[in-house]
């Protein structure tokens, strides 16, 4: 039981720190004031590792920023290395020369499929009407085949496979070598799909915040033998600044919600039709139910880890591929599937383009 005057829970595993206490400390002990009941405090932390530009007006004026917000790291240990061994990424500090090559890098686009997202990378390259031949846009990871990475002008584009641990390898990679490659005001977006709610099929949902199954904003890791819980915040003026290039598409049905992201593509989405299913049509629909009254619009599995590495200066873009109150399996004919996939790339496209002043 609680005493009263206890600020704590203590079955409570989190206690919210203020938004910009960025680092991590290790759980403490602390016994209650009013009961002495001796609690562990697991700090939550906002784990954003990309710098926010700090006033819209840098963002809207670019020409007018002169400040450089580095893509910085929370680990004390890194710079003290004398090799940084990137490995899922086959790249290294030694081995490559990591500003010469990623140095002018200002956005990221990250997405599950490797061919969709050297799809992209090709698209991006002719939008930006750059003068390399496409057959020279290899895939920079080629000597692995966990990820692949493509750059064209100040474009990085990487695969990221699926669900949270893979994401979660890659941007620890990513983020360690935007750092060492002094990457400044770098925007990083999740461009992908998902399942919708009570929202017509190829609506492109930009996420407001990531929530977990609970639909909380937070993404709990396990570091050791803790959990700490990590805010999934996004930044709200670049949500709206991709709202406002998506009007400028035409038949491009856009909106703005909240993303639930899963463990699991079957039971952890509600899907009666995996290999298990341990609950009643009537429980799937009355969880998606509540799903959308929390303000849930589409589900996926890779945002929370997402948002809370990234999240000041990210996005979540993804198209939806079904109504998950009419049905779980995705029977879209090829071509529909392929057109509603390609619409996140081209809302990201119009939107870089714009951000780089070439749009008309
Ligand atoms: O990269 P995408 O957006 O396609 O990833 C979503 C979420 C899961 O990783 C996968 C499930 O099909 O699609
Ligand atoms: O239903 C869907 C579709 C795509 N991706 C998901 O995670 N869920």
């Amino acid at each position: 039981m609680l005493a009263p005057g206890c600020e704590l829970d203590p079955d409570q595993e989190v206690v919210r720190t203020r938004p910009e206490d960025y680092f991590l400390r290790p759980p403490s002990h602390a016994p209650c004031t009013a009961c002495g009941t001796v609690m562990t405090i697991h700090i939550v932390e906002r784990m954003a590792l990309v710098i926010p530009a700090s006033n819209s007006s840098m963002r809207s004026d670019r020409n007018t920023y002169v400040g450089k917000r580095f893509v910085h790291v929370k680990n004390a240990y890194l710079d003290s290395m004398d090799e940084d061994i990137l490995y899922h990424l086959d790249l290294g500090t030694k081995t490559h020369n990591l500003l010469a090559m990623f140095g002018d890098v200002k956005f990221v686009c990250v997405g599950g499929s490797p061919n969709r997202m050297k799809a992209f990378a090709l698209f991006m390259h002719k939008e930006l009407g750059l003068e390399e031949a496409e057959e020279d846009i290899k895939d920079i990871c080629a000597g692995t085949d966990r990820y692949c990475m493509y750059k064209t002008g100040p474009v990085l584009t990487i695969s990221h496979v699926m669900v949270i641990p893979s994401i979660s390898i890659m941007l620890h990679e990513l983020i360690t070598l935007l750092h060492h490659a002094r990457c400044y005001d770098v925007t990083i977006i999740r461009i992908g799909t998902s399942g919708g709610i009570g929202i017509a099929p190829g609506t492109v949902v930009i996420t407001d915040i990531a929530v977990d199954s609970f639909f909380k904003p937070r993404f709990e890791q396990v570091i050791l033998d803790n959990i700490v819980t990590r805010s999934t915040e996004l930044d709200k003026e670049l949500s709206e600044e991709l709202f406002n290039c998506s009007k400028e598409i035409p038949n491009f049905p856009t909106l703005i919600g909240h993303t639930m992201c899963t463990y699991d593509f079957y039971e952890g989405q509600g899907r009666l039709d995996g290999a298990l299913c341990s609950f009643s049509r009537d429980k799937k629909l009355d969880y998606l139910k509540r799903a959308y009254k929390a303000g849930v619009r589409n589900i996926e599995m890779e945002s929370t880890v997402f948002t809370a590495m990234c999240g000041l200066c990210a996005a979540v873009v993804c198209v939806t591929l079904l109504n998950r109150l009419d049905c779980d399996q995705i029977n879209l004919p090829h071509d529909v599937l392929v057109e509603y996939q390609q619409r996140p790339q081209l809302l990201i496209s119009n939107f870089i383009r714009r951000r780089l002043g070439l749009c008309d």
